[in-house]
């Protein structure tokens, strides 16, 4: 085990000091693309400053013959694209088992580190993979002679990391966030859907059978409505807890129902609600879905000012709208504030849609 006192030094002689604060940089949407693609690999650059993060993926999605071309097209792109302030750039390497991650961890630090900002590593099993990761950027980082430490992203997709989610969270200082992984873990836990993430209308609950249907109607058969249930609420729900507790970032991941924009939309927003500060689009129409979900509604924003505004001082009880509000909700309301500035920072459009406060409600404040 890990003394928590590595965590202030670098893992390797000459390699970057590690970060004490994860940047709270907006990451509402992760847009996934496979380098190796010419036709998607040239709407990359055209993305930039319209997406929080592009992100260059080498593994599943990019087939075995490509792997080669997908790393090259990544360290092409990230060579001759400026992706300014408002867009980071991302890669997802292969997995810790497969022939070609020791070769994407060398190529990508050494010819592209400086303008990496996460890696993201599938299938982690435990701390222990990214204690591996941990080391390997620390003596790649130093050769390369960066000065920044590039974080690390992991997703949730085994049963095992599922288990171990806290203890990967805390695994490093290089720890940005973690992402659910459904398909994956869907199938390591040998789950019944075929789907990439969403529901499930087999997951649900049905309503009681009535007691006063007549005679010869059977209670049992007779129509009883049914409540599709969140197949991954207990999954996103954790991971949220393991990422709030060490000061990192969760993330829903794939909707694989690109047609779907209107469950994609609930998706993402019951991740949202939950916790997460953002998500996966693979397709272009995902990306404003993700935008609009995970930056707060103008009315949300306009709500969190008027408790603070009541607040006064932040302590004791006030009603407003008929509603208690007290040191716990202001709490709750300035999560809200400071998403809504910190998305404002680089959007103008939420900045001036954030501007303009909702009307009051009459008996305000009474
Ligand atoms: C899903 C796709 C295969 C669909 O591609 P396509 O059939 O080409 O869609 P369209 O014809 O609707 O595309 C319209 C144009 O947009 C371009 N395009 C498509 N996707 C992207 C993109 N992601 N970024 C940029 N541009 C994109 C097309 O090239 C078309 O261009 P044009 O013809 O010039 O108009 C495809 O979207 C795709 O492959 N997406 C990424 C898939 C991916 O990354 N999958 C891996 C992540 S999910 C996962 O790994 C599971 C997870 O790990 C788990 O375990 O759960
Ligand atoms: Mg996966």
């Amino acid at each position: 085990m890990r003394s928590p006192k590595d965590f202030f030094g670098p893992l390797a002689v000459g390699a970057p000091a590690p970060v004490r604060e994860v940047p709270a940089r907006p990451s509402r949407m992760i847009h996934f693309f496979d380098p190796s693609n010419e036709k998607m690999a040239a709407k990359v650059p055209g993305m930039v400053g319209t997406v929080d993060v592009l992100l260059g993926n080498l593994e599943d999605a990019v087939k075995a013959d490509r792997k080669e071309a997908a790393r090259q097209g990544l360290v092409d792109i990230a060579k001759a694209t400026d992706f300014g302030d408002s867009t980071q750039l991302w890669t997802r390497v292969n997995s810790l088992d497969s022939p070609w991650v020791l070769d994407d961890l060398i190529t990508l630090v050494t010819e592209i580190g400086d303008k990496l900002d996460v890696i993201m590593v599938p299938k982690v099993q435990g701390p222990e993979d990214i204690h591996y990761v941990d080391r390997i950027l620390a003596q790649l980082e130093a050769r390369a002679g960066l000065t920044r430490p590039i974080l690390v992203h992991a997703i949730l997709e085994t049963a095992r990391g599922m288990a171990n989610v806290e203890a990967i969270a805390g695994a490093s200082p290089r720890m940005q966030g973690i992402s659910l992984g459904p398909a994956d873990l869907a199938a390591d836990r040998r789950m019944k859907t075929t789907r990439v993430g969403g529901g499930h209308p087999g997951y649900l609950v049905r309503q009681d059978p009535a007691t006063d249907l007549g005679e010869g109607v059977d209670p049992v058969t007779a129509e009883r409505t049914t409540y599709q249930q969140d197949l991954w609420h207990y999954t996103i729900a954790r991971m949220v807890d393991a990422c709030a507790m060490h000061g990192i970032f969760p993330y829903y991941g794939p909707f694989g129902d690109i047609k779907d924009v209107v469950a994609c939309e609930d998706q993402f927003r019951n991740a949202f609600l939950l916790g997460c500060v953002g998500t996966w689009s693979l397709h272009p129409v995902q990306v404003d879905i993700a935008k609009r979900v995970f930056s707060p509604s103008a009315e949300d924003v306009a709500h969190a000012r008027r408790v603070k505004e009541a607040m006064g001082d932040g302590t004791g009880a006030v009603m407003l709208d008929g509603k208690m509000e007290d040191d716990a909700s202001l709490k709750q309301c300035l999560v809200i504030l400071e998403l809504a500035e910190r998305l404002s920072a680089n959007d103008p459009e939420l900045a001036d849609l954030y501007a303009v406060d909702a009307p009051a409600a009459e008996g305000e404040g009474s």
